[in-house]
C-alpha cells in the first residue's frame, strides 16, 4: 500500500508565488473553479491559527503584524498536515504564497516533493500597494496597512525573489504579468497550466 508520504511525492504541486497583493489568492480561486485543484494558502493557514486565539496564534500574530516571516518549521508542518488531510481527494495542489525563502523551498523539496510548476504572479510595487490599500477597506487583515506593506514588500524582494530565480534556473517558472484585470491575468494563468500535463 502506498504511504501518505509517497502519495504526496507523486501529487501534482503548483507553487503560486508573487508579492503582497499581486493577486495570488484571486487567481487561485479561479483555478480551483476551472481545474479543481486543492488550494492551500500558507497565509490563510497562519491566520486561522491566529484566529483560534492560542498562545501560538498570538506569537504568530506579532510576527505577521511586523511583516516578517514565521519560522519555516512552523509553516512547513502546518502545510504538510493540510496536504495530508486532502491527499486522497486532491487532483493537484495549489500552494499559494509559499515558499517565501530559499530555505523553505529546500525543506519542502526534501520533506514533501518537487513542484511541477511555479506560477510567478508579477505586478509592480505601485500596483500591489494600490490593490492592498483597496482591500484594506474590507479585509480586516491586521497587516493591510501602509507601514506593514512596506515591510512585507521588503521581505518579499529580499527573501522570496531568490526562490523564483532558483526555480527559473530549473526551467519550472511561468512568469505571469498581473497588471491587467483579473480576467486578463486568468487567461495567461490558464495558458501556463494547460502546458502542464
Ligand atoms: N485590477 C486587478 N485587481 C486585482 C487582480 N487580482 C487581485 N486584485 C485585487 O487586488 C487585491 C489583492 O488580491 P489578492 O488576491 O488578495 O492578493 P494576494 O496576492 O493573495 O495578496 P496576499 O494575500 O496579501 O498575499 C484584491 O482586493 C483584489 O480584488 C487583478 O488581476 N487585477
Ligand atoms: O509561508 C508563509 C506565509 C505567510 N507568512 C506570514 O503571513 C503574512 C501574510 O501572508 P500572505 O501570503 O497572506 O500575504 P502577503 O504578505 O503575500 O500579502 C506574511 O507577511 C508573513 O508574515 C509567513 O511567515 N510564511
Ligand atoms: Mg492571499
Amino acid at each position: 500500500m502506498d504511504s501518505s508520504d509517497n502519495k504526496l511525492k507523486k501529487s501534482k504541486i503548483v507553487f503560486v508565488v508573487g508579492g503582497p497583493g499581486s493577486g495570488k489568492g484571486t487567481q487561485c480561486e479561479r483555478i480551483v473553479g476551472k481545474y479543481g485543484f486543492t488550494h492551500l494558502s500558507t497565509g490563510d493557514l497562519l491566520r486561522a491559527e491566529v484566529t483560534s486565539g492560542t498562545e501560538r496564534g498570538q506569537r504568530l500574530n506579532a510576527i505577521m503584524s511586523r511583516g516578517e516571516l514565521v519560522p519555516m518549521e512552523t509553516v512547513l508542518q502546518m502545510l504538510k498536515d493540510a496536504m495530508l488531510f486532502k491527499v486522497d481527494s486532491a487532483k493537484g495542489f495549489l500552494i499559494d504564497g509559499y515558499p517565501r525563502e530559499l530555505s523553505q523551498a529546500e525543506a519542502f523539496e526534501k520533506k514533501i516533493a518537487i513542484p511541477k510548476l511555479v506560477l510567478y504572479i508579477n505586478a509592480s510595487s505601485e500596483t500591489m500597494m494600490e490593490r492592498l490599500m483597496n482591500r484594506a477597506k474590507t479585509s480586516g487583515r491586521a497587516d493591510d496597512k501602509a507601514e506593514t506593506f512596506k515591510a512585507r514588500l521588503q521581505t518579499y524582494y529580499e527573501a522570496t525573489e531568490p526562490v523564483v530565480q532558483r526555480y527559473d534556473s530549473k526551467g519550472l517558472v511561468k512568469k505571469i504579468s498581473a497588471e491587467g484585470t483579473a480576467d486578463e491575468v486568468f487567461k495567461l494563468v490558464c495558458e501556463a497550466l494547460d502546458s502542464l500535463k
